[in-house]
C-alpha cells in the first residue's frame, strides 16, 4: 500500500484524500491542516489522521477536540509520497522539506511549472513521471484543454488552438472572491498564462488564450476554436472521438443539459460526492466544423477535474502501472461514468434535422 500523506486539505486536498482513500493500492496517511476550522473538524469526523502545519498552531487543534497525529514534518517523514495541495506559490516553499525527507511529492497548478520536473495530465503524457520525485498536476483550466486536444492532436495534428477562456470567479467557500456584478478581463494580459500552460504538456503545440471573469462559482467555461492539419471527414466523428474519451463528458442534444447549473444538478443526482464532476463537460451541440476550423464549447468544474488526475499521477509517480491501468482503476473507484446519459437514445437521432425525422416517420 502506497502511504499517501496530504498537506494542504482544502478545496483540492480534501477532494484527493477522499479519492486516495477509494484506491486499492494507495491508503491516506494523513493531512496536514494548517487552521483548526470546520474544514479540520471534518477530516477530523472522516477518520483522517489530522497533522498540524507546525507546532505553533497545535494548541488550537487540541482546544476543538482534535487529537493531533503529529505535525506536517512528521506527516512527511511517514508517507511514501506526499501531495502538496496548499495555495499557490507555498508548494515551492514547501519543496526543501520534502527533499529534506526524501519523499517524493505532487504540486498542483498553481505552482509555477519549475516546481518540479514534469507537468502532468494523465491522458496526455502519464509516461513523463514515471522516472519524476517531484510532478506538477497542472490546473483545472490546463487539465481540461489537455484532455481536449490530446486526441485531435493524435487523430488530425493541430496547428493553432485557440481558446476563450471563462472563468469563475472563485469556489463556493471563497467568500470574499468576485467579482459580484462585472465581466473583469483575467488576467488583463494576452496570452493568458494558459497556454504556455498547456505547452508545458504538449511542448509543440501552437495554442493562444485569452480569460475573463465572470460572477459564478460553479465552472469555467471555454470557448475554443482548433485549426486542424487533416479535416475530419464529418464532424460526427469529431463526436465519436470525445464518446470514446473516459473524462470527457460529452453532452448529447436531448438530454437539456444548458449550462453549469444542470451539469451541477446531473451530478448531484448521479449522487457524486460534493456535485463533483472530474470529466470535461463538452457539448455536443456546439462542435462544429468549418473547412479545417473546429469550434465547441465545453464546461470545467475546478474543484474536481484535477482530483482523478492526482490519483493518476501517484501511481506515475510508483512506475508500475500504465496510463490506461491506472485510468482505468480510478475511473471505476471513483465512479466516473455517466455515459447513461447516452443509453437513451440513438445518438444518429439525435443529430437528424427536423425534416429527416419526419421522412424517417
Ligand atoms: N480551487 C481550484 O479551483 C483549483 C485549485 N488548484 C490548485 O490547487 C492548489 C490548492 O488550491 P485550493 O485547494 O483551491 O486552495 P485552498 O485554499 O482551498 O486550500 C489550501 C489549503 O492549504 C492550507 N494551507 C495554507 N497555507 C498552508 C501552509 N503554509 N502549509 C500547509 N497548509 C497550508 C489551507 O489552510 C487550506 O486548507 C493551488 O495550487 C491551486 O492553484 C488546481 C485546480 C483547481
Ligand atoms: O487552476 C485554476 O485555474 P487556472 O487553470 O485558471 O489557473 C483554479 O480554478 C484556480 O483558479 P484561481 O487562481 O482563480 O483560484
Amino acid at each position: 500500500m502506497l502511504r499517501v500523506g496530504i498537506n494542504g486539505y482544502g478545496t483540492i486536498g480534501k477532494r484527493v484524500a477522499d479519492a486516495v482513500r477509494k484506491q486499492p493500492d494507495m491508503e491516506v496517511q494523513g493531512v496536514g491542516k494548517r487552521s483548526p476550522d470546520y474544514v479540520a473538524v471534518n477530516a477530523d469526523e472522516r477518520d483522517y489522521a489530522v497533522y498540524a502545519a507546525d507546532e505553533s498552531r497545535a494548541d488550537g487543534f487540541r482546544e476543538i477536540g482534535i487529537d493531533l497525529a503529529g505535525t506536517v514534518d512528521d506527516l512527511v517523514a511517514e508517507s511514501d509520497v506526499i501531495v502538496d495541495a496548499t495555495p499557490s506559490g507555498v508548494g515551492a516553499e514547501n519543496r526543501p522539506l520534502y527533499e529534506r525527507h526524501e519523499t517524493p511529492a505532487l504540486f498542483q497548478g498553481g505552482e509555477d511549472a519549475t516546481v518540479a520536473e514534469v507537468s502532468f495530465n494523465a491522458r496526455a503524457n502519464y509516461e513523463e513521471a514515471e522516472d519524476a520525485d517531484y510532478v506538477r498536476v497542472v490546473s483545472c483550466n490546463t487539465t481540461g484543454l489537455s484532455r481536449f486536444l490530446a486526441p485531435l492532436h493524435e487523430n488530425y495534428g493541430v496547428e493553432k488552438a485557440r481558446v476563450t477562456l471563462v472563468r469563475r470567479g472563485g469556489d463556493p467557500d471563497q467568500t470574499g472572491r468576485g467579482p459580484i456584478n462585472d465581466a473583469v478581463p483575467d488576467p488583463v494580459s494576452i496570452p493568458s498564462h494558459h497556454g504556455p500552460d498547456v505547452q508545458t504538456v504538449f511542448p509543440e503545440l501552437d495554442i493562444d488564450t485569452v480569460g475573463l471573469k465572470v460572477p459564478t462559482t460553479m465552472m469555467h467555461v471555454h470557448s475554443v476554436n482548433v485549426t486542424l492539419e487533416e479535416r475530419p471527414d464529418d464532424v460526427e466523428d469529431v463526436t465519436e472521438l470525445y464518446r470514446n474519451e473516459d473524462r470527457v463528458l460529452t453532452i448529447p442534444d436531448y438530454a437539456g443539459i444548458d449550462g453549469a447549473g444542470t451539469l451541477k444538478d446531473l451530478a448531484q443526482d448521479a449522487g457524486r460526492p460534493r456535485g463533483d464532476i472530474w470529466e470535461n463537460c463538452l457539448w455536443e451541440e456546439s462542435l462544429t466544423l468549418q473547412g479545417q476550423d473546429l469550434y465547441c464549447m465545453q464546461a470545467i468544474h475546478q474543484e474536481a477535474d484535477v482530483v482523478p488526475e492526482n490519483v493518476d499521477a501517484l501511481r506515475a509517480l510508483e512506475g508500475e502501472l500504465s496510463s490506461a491501468e491506472s485510468r482505468a482503476i480510478t475511473n471505476e473507484t471513483l465512479g466516473i461514468d455517466l455515459t447513461h446519459l447516452h443509453g437513451r437514445t440513438d445518438l444518429t437521432a439525435d443529430r437528424r434535422t427536423p425534416d429527416e425525422s419526419l421522412a424517417d416517420d
